[in-house]
């Protein structure tokens, strides 16, 4: 799939601007940003259900716009699943068979089973983290090769949420179906996304491989005999302090900033495991709320 220089203006306002990137198949995508960046608009739109002002997203390098049978392959998950809520969970599997072709009832009662989700004659009857898990097995079920997930794991328990995550990572490994997700949970993500695109004001702030982005910063344990020198300031990111004990995170290809650091002579100067979430503070200027 590739979304190519997709803009969206909705009532005059620009809210996804020039966004273009690819999906491989057999690919877990992570969008993120913080509230009111375009994610779920931008998924939306991939989905095919917004059309864009500008741009276009093509399957198959042709244009899920042009060519409506392609949205057969595409599958959009949103957040809530209120408009599901006065249907029986028999009515929704009719619906979903009508409309996607490959649609695999066997392998909808199985992930029933799997996940002990009993069949309800009013879909509103269930819980809040049983809807969610109900809209992510139908839309595993379709067999769609790409599924756009809008935070799939609002309101999952946490023994649902890792069968979840798992059941996310086990549907790519044949390589027939990629996952794109929305999410603020930077933690879930880091373990199962290839790619993070993170979105700032409607555009794309930074796409990176997670391996990459991994590599490209240093997180430390730093202590200096009295409080860090001011010079380091403007060359290091401060996650923490405890005194005059300070985590920060540091550019691993900015050899001045490491130079600054080791001409101070610290006390301690010790690497630790770099999450994500670190990473985001690094980029984001402190704002881990993504
Ligand atoms: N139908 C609409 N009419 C007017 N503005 C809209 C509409 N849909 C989205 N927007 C605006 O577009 C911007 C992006 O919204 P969107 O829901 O895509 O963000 P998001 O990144 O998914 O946010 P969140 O993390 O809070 O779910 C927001 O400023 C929102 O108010």
């Amino acid at each position: 799939m590739k979304v190519q220089h997709l803009s969206k203006i909705i009532h005059n306002k620009e809210i996804l601007k020039d966004i273009e990137f690819e999906v491989e198949t057999g690919n877990i995508i992570g969008i993120v940003g913080r509230n009111g960046a375009g994610k779920t608009t931008l998924l939306r739109t991939m989905a095919g259900i917004l059309s864009p002002t500008k741009g276009d997203v093509l399957v198959e390098d042709k244009s899920i716009f042009e060519q409506h049978k392609l949205k057969e392959q595409i599958l959009f998950v949103p957040d809530s699943s209120e408009a599901l809520k006065n249907y029986s969970t028999k009515e929704i599997l009719k619906l979903y068979k009508a409309i996607y072709p490959n649609f695999d009832t066997d392998y909808f009662h199985a992930l029933m089973g799997k996940f002990a989700l009993p069949q309800v004659s009013k879909i509103g009857t269930y819980s809040k983290g049983m809807k969610a898990l109900f809209s992510i097995i139908i839309a595993f079920a379709t067999k769609a090769h790409y599924i756009l997930l809008d935070e799939p794991t609002d309101g999952l328990d946490v023994i649902v949420k890792k069968q979840v995550l798992q059941l996310l990572v086990e549907e790519v490994a044949d390589k027939e179906r990629s996952v794109i997700i929305s999410s603020h949970r930077l933690d879930e993500l880091e373990f199962m996304a290839n790619d993070i695109i993170m979105i700032k004001d409607g555009r794309v702030d930074t796409h990176y491989e997670l391996d990459a982005l991994k590599s490209q910063y240093i997180k430390a344990q730093v202590v200096f005999e009295a409080d860090m020198p001011d010079e380091l300031h403007e060359h290091v990111t401060i996650v923490a302090q405890t005194g005059r004990v300070y985590t920060i995170l540091l550019d691993r290809q900015n050899e001045v900033a490491s130079n600054a650091i080791h001409s101070h002579s610290p006390l301690l100067f010790e690497e630790l495991s770099l999450s994500l979430e670190d990473i985001f503070v690094a980029k984001l200027g402190g704002e881990s709320d993504v």
